[in-house]
């Protein structure tokens, strides 16, 4: 494997008694398309707080580029190149899908006309130019989940962490969104994905972690993982993982 963008080290988080993750270390590749998948309540969106300073681990470390970076606020992650998106699409619903997006490029550009400017570039790579002088609230789902992948590419991140992306849309915005991400990973930005949909995860992923009860149990590619015992027993059911397997054998996804 090539060097680590993002490395965390033993990480631990609970609630009260609730021990949301334990223990948990992993390297991602820079350059990588990777994927974190578990069942509900696993512990997924608790590490990408960790991991992106939403919130201090109890036990454990973070590197980001080397740097020890654990509990460092998320606004100076997202300086370092470290953006994350979230499960729950907030726009500004009254400005428009430019300045939406806009919010996200200043960042890094102080001036105005520049962070619209470079609204307008980010907005053609996730496929919402023709949105562009819209209110965020004549969007649709899927064009919300865009507009998330916007604000967020428009911080320009190094490492990008898509939390459920994909979740809300139909197979066919599923099936529009995953090229998206793909061109995305492709530009030269490190993406680390949650995700439920497993036919993302097959066609993306080069590798993947699984979570449960907040604890790694498996790790690989995701024709390893999904044939993974622990993993259908914890996760994925015996009919889900002979789909995917079946759909991996002819060549596409379940
Ligand atoms: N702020 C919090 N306070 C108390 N408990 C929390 C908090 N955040 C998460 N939890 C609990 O920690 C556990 C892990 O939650 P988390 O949201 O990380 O799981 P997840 O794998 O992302 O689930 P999902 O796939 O449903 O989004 C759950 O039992 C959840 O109820």
């Amino acid at each position: 494997m090539t060097d680590s963008l993002l490395s965390i080290k033993a990480l631990s988080k609970s609630f009260g008694g609730l021990k949301a993750v334990q223990n948990v270390s992993l390297d991602v590749p820079a350059g990588s398309l990777t994927a974190l998948i578990g069942p509900n309540g696993a512990g997924k969106t608790t590490l990408f707080a960790l991991m992106s300073g939403f919130l201090t681990p109890d036990n454990g470390q973070v590197y980001f580029d080397r740097q020890d970076i654990t509990g460092r606020a998320p606004h100076l992650n997202a300086r370092l190149g470290m953006t994350r998106t979230f499960q729950i699409v907030q726009p500004f619903a009254l400005q428009t899908v430019r300045e939406n997006i806009a919010v996200g490029a200043h960042l890094h550009l102080k001036d105005r006309r520049s962070a619209l400017s470079q609204a307008e570039l980010v907005a053609h790579q996730v496929g919402l130019s023709a949105q562009l002088d819209k209110p965020a609230s004549d969007l649709t789902v899927a064009g919300r989940k865009r507009l998330e992948l916007a604000r967020a590419l428009a911080t320009k991140p190094r490492l990008l962490l898509l939390d459920e992306v994909l979740a809300g849309l139909n197979p066919q915005e599923i099936a529009e969104m995953i090229p998206v991400v793909r061109g995305i990973a492709q530009s030269g930005v490190t993406v680390l994905m949650i995700e439920h949909v497993m036919q993302a995860v097959m066609n993306l992923a080069q590798h993947v972690w699984v979570l449960a009860q907040g604890q790694l149990i498996a790790q690989g590619s995701p024709a390893e993982v999904t044939a993974d015992t622990r993993v259908v027993e914890a996760y994925l059911g015996h009919g889900t993982a002979a789909r995917l397997r079946a759909a991996a054998q002819a060549g596409g996804a379940a």
